[in-house]
């Protein structure tokens, strides 16, 4: 065989694959020093290893791979924060993503530290760790993850939001499974008028309370803390928003949509955002967060893209319109289902 003829397809695609968990590291690392606090003021790599106590000849390897993967950059042995450090990186920038990309990594890439096992024999035996169900667990993520609607995602459905033509005569909505309660909050304030309830477990709720507190709304936003699956989710409601809570209750998913049909007033909206499955449940790249966890437990908790809009028309709302909406994690879909 003669390698000079071994031209296509290339291996780049390959070897980015096995280099990615390089960056991953680089940034975590970044993080627990708190390189892009201290980077708030450009600094030297001997000053840096001064203020973080650390090694100075490894501190400058390590600036300088950040700087490689573009979250810093060097002019004359300065380091800066690059705009993307600086706003979600630092813990007192405009929307610190530091504590949820933490998260995401302990759920979403931890598990998978044994995947060859799980391929090989099969679910997790306890199921105490095949379930990222608990209370305190959501608790914990709530705070968290808030900034992933504060970071951005919260003004692209508020987007969606106000361009319903219902949406200047609604007056009180249900944010269902809301735990931080960050697009209730968000929601409320594009409106004049309407009030919001958070519904979540009651730990979960008890961050969404300090939330509300912080940002001044608690004349406008309470929240009820119960099992949406077992317990009374109120009535009245103009709008109902689920986010990436419907999971938890794929197995009983009909009984829960006609729960929310009946808390909707005539003309109501329910909207849906999740993810939704295509190409044979193998796009988007969404899934890919979720798959420690569904090996673990041995089943997917994810939906097939028209799985919800199906259930809605089911259960009794009178149209759904349907679309995919990019976010900085991936495409979801947005059902949104009229009472009528
Ligand atoms: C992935 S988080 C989504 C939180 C928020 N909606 C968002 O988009 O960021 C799922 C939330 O659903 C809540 N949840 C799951 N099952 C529930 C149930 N049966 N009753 C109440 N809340 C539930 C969890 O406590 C958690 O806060």
């Amino acid at each position: 065989m003669n390698p000079s003829t071994i031209a296509a397809p290339g291996y780049g695609r390959l070897y980015d694959m096995i280099t990615a968990p390089i960056h991953s590291r680089l940034l975590l690392s970044g993080l627990e020093l708190g390189v892009f606090d201290h980077l708030k003021t450009p600094r030297t790599a001997v000053e840096m290893a001064e203020l973080l106590r650390t090694h100075p000849g490894n501190t400058g390897m390590f600036l300088d791979a950040l700087t490689c993967i573009g979250l810093l950059s060097k002019t004359n042995g300065v380091y800066r924060n690059e705009p993307e450090a600086s706003v979600y990186l630092r813990t007192d920038g405009p929307a610190f993503l530091g504590g949820l990309l933490r998260l995401i990594n302990a759920m979403c890439l931890d598990p998978l530290q044994n995947l060859t096992e799980l391929v090989q024999k099969g679910p997790n035996p306890n199921p105490a760790d095949a379930h990222f169900s608990s209370e305190d667990l959501w608790a914990e993520s709530a705070r968290t993850s808030a900034a992933w609607v504060t970071g951005g995602v919260g003004a692209i459905m508020t987007g969606h939001l106000t361009a319903l033509p219902e949406f200047p005569t609604f007056r009180t909505m249900l944010d269902l499974g809301g735990g931080h309660g960050m697009f209730a909050q968000a929601f409320v304030t594009a409106h004049p008028k309407m009030t919001a309830v958070i519904f979540d477990q009651p730990a979960v709720t008890a961050v969404a309370d300090e939330f509300i507190g912080a940002a001044g709304l608690g004349e406008r936003v309470v929240t009820r803390g119960g099992d949406y699956l077992q317990d009374d989710i109120g009535g009245g409601y103009d709008l109902i928003w689920a986010c990436a809570t419907l999971n938890f209750a794929r197995h009983d998913l009909d009984r829960l949509l006609s729960k929310i049909h009946t808390a909707l007033n005539p003309g109501g909206v329910f909207m849906a955002f999740q993810d939704g499955l295509t190409h044979e449940r193998t796009r988007p790249d969404q899934l890919l967060g979720h798959l420690g966890s569904a090996l673990a437990a041995g089943q997917a908790f994810y939906f097939d893209q028209g799985e919800i809009a199906d259930c809605m028309l089911r259960r009794g709302f009178k149209s759904v319109r349907s679309r995919t909406v990019s976010t900085p994690m991936g495409d979801m879909d947005l059902d949104i289902a009229r009472k009528g």
